[in-house]
């Protein structure tokens, strides 16, 4: 795992959307895993303002978020649609019809899953995937002791998860209790993953991650396995750390 420590958010996010563009550049058709929260967002605010100043083309390129709510469509501004057509879709020229978010109202959720872990194979795999990272070490939203060789699933939301989300929404009674998301092994189908971590309250998380053995209850720590991933933390994030390999 290749790891940079950034001074602050801001910096970490330029350094996101730096490796995105520069994907975007070389690979013109690239598909990008995606993933939502607070982490990805300055991000996101980043690459548009590259669309509009550096002229960044995103039109051929093909988008695979993680995760969905179950229950919330793309109308609703909690939902994951919605967030990233708020945050990026609507704001740089990417074509709607190849932006891939698991459907959180399907009639059949188990079957929505199984489709959406064939388009992952039939679009994807993502040749970057975007990753944030829970503070129990969720990724996508595979909480701790999910299996290590999970497809796309349907999940029950952790407690502390509903909470810590229950700040975008007006009351925890409204965060919904379960969702479906890539699993563990779909998400490492993907070429290359950049996990993102920023701030105090990620810090046990990364300690765990990088100091403790990989273990199916920290799910972050599958990452292990995949030889492409690149951490990109904060000084923050990092600072439980015992030991310190690069800064910017
Ligand atoms: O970036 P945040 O808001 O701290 O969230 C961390 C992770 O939690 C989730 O939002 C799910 O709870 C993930 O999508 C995200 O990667």
């Amino acid at each position: 795992m290749e790891i940079w420590v950034s001074q602050d958010y801001q910096s970490l996010s330029q350094k996101a959307c730096g490796m995105i563009e520069d994907e975007v550049t070389r690979n013109p058709a690239a598909v990008l895993g995606l993933a939502t929260g607070s982490t990805p967002l300055q991000t996101y605010h980043e690459m548009v303002e590259g669309y509009r100043r550096r002229s960044v083309d995103y039109r051929h390129i093909s988008t695979i978020n993680l995760d969905e709510y179950v229950g919330l469509g793309e109308k609703d501004p909690q939902s994951y649609h919605f967030f990233m057509k708020k945050h990026l879709f609507d704001k740089i020229n990417i074509n709607p019809a190849r932006t891939y978010i698991p459907n959180g109202l399907a009639e059949d959720l188990e079957d929505e899953c199984r489709r959406y872990e064939l388009l992952i194979d039939q679009i994807g795999p993502p040749d970057l995937q975007i990753l944030g990272i829970g503070q129990n070490g969720h990724i996508g939203f595979n909480e701790p002791h999910t299996s290590f060789k999970s497809e796309t699933h349907m999940i029950e939301l952790a407690e502390s998860t509903r909470k810590a989300n229950a700040r975008f929404f007006e009351s925890l009674e409204n965060v919904p209790r379960k969702a479906i998301t890539m699993g563990i092994q779909s998400i490492l189908k993907s070429k290359k993953i950049l996990l993102l971590a920023s701030g105090e309250n990620k810090a046990e998380a990364i300690r765990s991650l990088l100091e403790e053995p990989p273990s199916e209850d920290m799910p972050a720590s599958a990452l292990c396995y995949h030889e492409d991933v690149t951490l990109l933390v904060d000084k923050e994030a990092y600072k439980k750390v015992e030991y310190l390999r690069g800064d910017e």
